[in-house]
């Protein structure tokens, strides 16, 4: 008997990864569906209120909202669904408070940043322009050419027809990482660490390991579409996006979580479909999971043997760390208003990659102060921490462990805010339990990081599965974390599906 369809596609999760796959689908014409487990879509890019305070869950440094070029990858995934945002230029990327009072404002405009940082290393001055002048070359590559599916063989070959020297350039540096182009001009040890630190707080491994388009795009991008933030707060993306998804006649379920992954019959006739935790099912000619590739194969797939792609993949990337993050209300005295919006603190290089090493700052109400009351910051600092220090503690060692954990943040923070302490209004501590809880992501984690020396991003799964007719996007699919790159992933995503139901 043949099933009764709920829609062409049905895509796990409101993530920004399943959202631009959504909203290009049903802007192309398929019907969709899309499942959320949680009660407002975002998944990291989404936002919680308390006390007057409207937080950002995790992302809050937002790249894709320039408005020229073919990299403005959230320009263009709200505009195919007729929307559009306001947001507001960030003057400076990020301030490092690094040790050695290596002090650097990685600043929107190029020159001068580059001028910041041969000031300070002056005998390097040739080497730091030749690898961020390469990391150019990588960006003009990718911002000439229309980005969407690899996997789809018309659209390579017409990408290049178009742009032979661009998809050439793209594919010599495809295996390549920032670390040795780096090595290639730099010599000086704590300027290679810098460059370490430049790559770690995006891609939380160190340059030798950080695929080398993934660092032309950011170091690059930041000076061109710049680093701009959504006015009303970085959930504001995913609520425009599900706004447009609706207008373009597509569906969003919220609290619709999925609990089984229904692959089609081993004949390939019949649909594939999905289980949520009320017992329904749904049937659709399509399913694309935005859930973890880890959390997709282990635990929505789990009666299916783990698929031999999926074995090689997780032996080559393992799962980041979480984050322990604190989400501070302050007094506004506690910030100047000259203050960075975004700032990295470290104080030992050893400790650059450790638990609780590296500090991430972000003050969002510097540059959109209807976030918090009147008269009061929002500062949200997160530091990298793995799941195993948070499991096996009882409920009161758990409480304990966050506020003993939440102080030695506060205090390190001192360094750079020191009137933090005593213009204190709110406090919430978030671990990889929360993240885990809320997320849905495997041990709470921020996204695949590769296990050993990685051939760039040659060793990235794209978009489709070895299970017919299911596909993965987000950040554990071809190129990684970052709210752009999981943009590109729903473009490529959405494109393949489209591709395959003849609707392109
Ligand atoms: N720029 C920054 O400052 C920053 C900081 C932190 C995170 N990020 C980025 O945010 C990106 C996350 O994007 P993404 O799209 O890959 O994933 P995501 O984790 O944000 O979204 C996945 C969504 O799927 C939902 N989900 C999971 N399992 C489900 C199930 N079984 N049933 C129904 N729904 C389910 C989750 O609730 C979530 O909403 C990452 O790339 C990360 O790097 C950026
Ligand atoms: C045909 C032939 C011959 C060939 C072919 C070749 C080709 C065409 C190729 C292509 C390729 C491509 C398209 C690629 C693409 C790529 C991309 C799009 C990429 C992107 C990327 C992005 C990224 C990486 C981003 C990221 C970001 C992030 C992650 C961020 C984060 C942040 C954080 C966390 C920080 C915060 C801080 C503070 C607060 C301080």
């Amino acid at each position: 008997m043949a099933l009764t369809l709920d829609a062409d596609v049905i895509v796990i999760g409101s993530g920004i990864g399943g959202l631009v796959t959504a909203t290009q689908l049903a802007a192309k014409g398929a019907s969709v569906i899309v499942l959320e487990r949680y009660l407002i879509a975002g998944g990291s890019g989404g936002y919680f209120e308390r006390n007057g305070y409207r937080f950002d869950v995790g992302a809050s440094m937002i790249f894709g909202f320039g408005d020229r070029g073919t990299t403005n990858l959230l320009t263009r995934a709200l505009a195919a669904v007729n929307m559009k945002m306001e947001t507001i230029p960030d003057p400076v990327q990020i301030h490092y408070h690094l040790p050695n009072n290596l002090e650097i404002e990685v600043h929107r405009d190029y020159e001068q940043f580059i001028k910041e940082l041969a000031d300070r290393f002056p005998h390097e001055r040739e080497g730091i322009r030749k690898f961020y002048d390469e990391c150019w070359k990588i960006f003009n590559c990718l911002n000439a050419i229309e980005l969407l599916s690899l996997e789809e063989w018309r659209y390579l070959m017409r990408v290049f027809f178009q742009n032979p020297f661009a998809c050439l350039g793209l594919a010599a540096y495809l295996p390549q990482n920032a670390g040795d182009i780096a090595k290639k001009y730099i010599r000086d040890p704590e300027l290679l660490q810098f460059i370490d630190m430049e790559c770690y707080c995006w891609s939380v491994v160190p340059a030798d390991r950080t695929p080398a388009i993934n660092a032309g795009m950011v170091f690059s991008d930041r000076h061109y579409g710049g680093i701009n933030y959504p006015v009303g707060g970085v959930g504001k993306i995913a609520e425009k996006l599900a706004e447009g998804l609706d207008k373009a006649g597509g569906e969003i379920r919220y609290g619709a979580r999925v609990t089984q992954i229904i692959p089609k019959a081993k004949s390939g006739k019949g649909a594939i479909g999905v289980k949520l935790a009320n017992g329904e099912i749904l049937y659709a000619k399509k399913v694309v999971s935005n859930a973890t590739r880890w959390d997709t194969f282990g635990n929505l797939l789990k009666d299916e043997p783990l698929p031999s792609g999926e074995k090689g993949w997780q032996s080559r990337y393992q799962k980041s760390p979480s984050f322990l993050s604190l989400h501070l209300g302050v007094e506004a005295s506690a910030i100047p208003d000259d203050a960075a919006c975004h700032h990295i603190l470290l104080e030992d290089w050893n400790d650059m990659q450790k638990e609780q090493g590296t500090i991430f700052v972000s003050i969002p109400t510097l540059l959109d102060r209807s976030l918090a009351p009147n008269g009061h910051h929002i500062v949200h600092t997160f530091t990298p921490s793995w799941m195993s220090e948070w499991e096996g503690l009882s409920a009161s060692e758990y409480e304990d462990k966050k506020n003993e954990a939440a102080r030695k943040l506060c205090d390190r923070l001192l360094a750079i805010f020191p009137k933090l302490e005593e213009c204190m209004d709110y406090q919430e501590v978030g671990t990889p339990r929360s993240h885990r809880r809320f997320l849905g992501r495997a041990d709470g984690t921020y996204g695949p990081i590769p296990a050993g020396k990685p051939l760039g991003l040659l060793g990235m799964p794209f978009n489709r599965t070895s299970i017919p007719d299911l596909y993965c996007v987000g950040d554990s699919t071809f190129p990684g974390q970052g709210l752009n790159a999981v943009a590109f992933s729903g473009f490529a995503c959405g494109h393949l599906v489209a591709s395959s139901l003849g609707l392109v």
